[in-house]
C-alpha cells in the first residue's frame, strides 16, 4: 500500500487502483497481503459496485510501471454523494485493519479527511488537484500512444471522425478542465503552470439545469435527450433577428444570437420538447466554455487547447461543438484536443506523486 489514488470531486469520485503483477513483491505482512488479495479480487472481478460504482474497463492500462513495479491501472468512479456507502464498503472489506495511507486529491480530500480517519482508519496523503492533474496527464499520455486526439470535420456528421494526435511535444498548452465547475490552466512546462481563469458554469450546471428543465435524473439520460433534440427551437439565432447573416461583422445566420432567446414566447414554449431543452442547455454551456477557452488562449498566446473532465464523458456533441467553435472563431489558428482518460488524470497523478516523494 498505497496503490490507490482518489480524486474526490464536486460530483464524482475517481478511484484509480494500481494492481501490481506480484502483490507479495510490494507488501511485507502476510495478513496485509491476504486482505489486499480480497480487495483486488473484488475490484478486478466486477465492473459495477453497488448501484452507482462503475469500473471503466475500456480505459484499463496494462503493463505500466509505477515506482519500478509493473502492473495494471484500473479506473473506477462513483458519485461523491455516495462517499458514506463507499466508506462502509471499505470497512466491510477489511480496509480498517490495514494501517495505511491513501493518496487523495480534489476538494473531497479535505472535506472527507476526518471521515476516512474515523471510519476506516485511513490517513489521506493529500496532493493539490492541478499538480496531480498535470502529473497524471503526462504519465498517461506517455504510456498510451492513442491518448490524445482531435475531431476532423466536426460540422459534417457523416465525415466527422477522431484522429490520433502526437502530444509528445506539448508545451505550451491550455487545459480546460470541465468538471462540476471549469478551471483553465496555462501550462508552459512539466512543472510551470498557472490557473488563468475559471467559470462556475460547467458540467454541474449542465446536469442541474437539465434535471430542472426536463425532469431527467442522470447525466446519461440528459445526454441521450440532448442527442435527440434541436436547440434552434429554443435559442434565437442571428437569422431570427436579421433575417439572414449579419454580414458586416461576419455573424452567420445560423449562429446562436441568444441562448434560450425564444423561450419568452408562450407559444414557442408550448411547442418545445424535453429533448430540445436538453440540447439547448448542452449547447449553451458548451459554447460559453468554448468562448472562455478561446479568450484565455488568445490572452496567453497559446494555440493548443486540451479539453478534459467528465463533462465530456459519452458526450461527442459537446466535443464536436468545441472543436468546431475553436477552429471557426480562431480562423483555423487554434486546435481543440481531447484525451481518452478524460476525468482520471488527477487520481493517477496523486498516486504518482506519493510514490515520487
Ligand atoms: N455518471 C455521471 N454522474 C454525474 N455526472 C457525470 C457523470 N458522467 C459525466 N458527468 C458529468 O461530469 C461532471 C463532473 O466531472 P468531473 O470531471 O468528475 O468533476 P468533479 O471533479 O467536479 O466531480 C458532472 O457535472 C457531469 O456534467
Ligand atoms: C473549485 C473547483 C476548482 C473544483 O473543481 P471540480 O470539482 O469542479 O473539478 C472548480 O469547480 C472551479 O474552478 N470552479 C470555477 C470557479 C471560478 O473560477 O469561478
Amino acid at each position: 500500500m498505497p496503490w490507490f489514488g482518489m480524486d474526490i470531486g464536486g460530483t464524482l469520485c475517481k478511484l484509480v487502483y494500481f494492481e501490481p503483477k506480484d502483490l507479495s513483491e510490494c507488501e511485507s505482512s502476510a495478513s496485509e497481503v491476504e486482505t489486499l488479495r480480497n480487495i483486488r479480487r473484488y475490484l478486478t472481478k466486477n465492473s459495477a459496485y453497488g448501484k452507482t460504482g462503475h469500473r471503466d474497463i475500456h480505459l484499463q492500462m496494462d503493463n505500466v510501471t509505477v515506482k519500478g513495479v509493473s502492473g495494471t491501472l484500473h479506473f473506477i468512479r462513483f458519485p461523491t454523494s455516495e462517499m458514506k456507502n463507499f466508506l462502509d464498503l471499505a470497512k466491510y472489506k477489511g480496509m480498517a485493519k490495514l494501517v495505511t495511507t491513501v493518496c487523495a486529491t480534489g476538494g473531497g480530500a479535505y472535506k472527507f479527511e476526518e471521515d476516512f480517519k474515523r471510519e476506516v482508519n485511513m490517513k489521506l496523503a493529500k496532493f493539490d488537484e492541478f499538480d496531480s492533474l498535470l502529473k497524471g496527464l503526462q504519465y498517461i499520455d506517455k504510456n498510451n500512444p492513442s491518448e490524445c486526439y482531435y475531431w476532423a470535420n466536426p460540422t459534417e456528421p457523416s465525415k466527422c471522425f477522431k484522429v490520433n494526435h502526437d502530444f509528445s511535444h506539448p508545451y505550451p498548452f491550455l487545459i480546460v478542465n470541465i468538471g462540476s465547475g471549469v478551471s483553465v490552466l496555462a501550462v508552459y512546462s512539466a512543472t510551470n503552470y498557472r490557473r488563468v481563469s475559471g467559470t462556475s458554469i460547467g458540467g454541474g450546471t449542465f446536469l442541474g439545469l437539465c434535471c430542472l428543465l426536463t425532469g431527467c435524473n442522470t447525466f446519461e439520460e440528459a445526454i441521450e435527450l440532448a442527442a435527440e433534440g434541436d436547440n434552434t427551437h429554443v435559442d434565437k439565432l442571428v437569422k431570427d433577428i436579421y433575417g439572414g447573416d449579419y454580414q458586416r461583422f461576419g455573424l452567420p445566420g445560423d449562429l446562436v444570437a441568444s441562448s434560450f432567446g425564444q423561450m419568452n414566447s408562450r407559444e414557442k414554449r408550448s411547442k418545445v420538447s424535453r429533448q430540445d431543452l436538453a440540447r439547448a442547455t448542452l449547447v449553451t454551456i458548451t459554447n460559453n466554455i468554448g468562448s472562455i477557452a478561446r479568450m484565455c488562449a488568445t490572452q496567453e498566446k497559446i494555440d493548443r487547447v486540451v479539453f478534459i473532465g467528465n463533462f465530456l464523458r459519452v458526450n461527442p456533441i459537446a466535443m464536436k461543438l468545441l472543436a468546431y467553435a475553436m477552429d471557426y472563431w480562431s480562423k483555423g489558428t487554434m486546435k481543440a484536443l481531447f484525451l481518452e482518460h478524460e476525468g482520471y488524470f488527477g487520481a493517477v497523478g496523486c498516486l504518482l506523486q506519493f510514490h515520487e516523494a
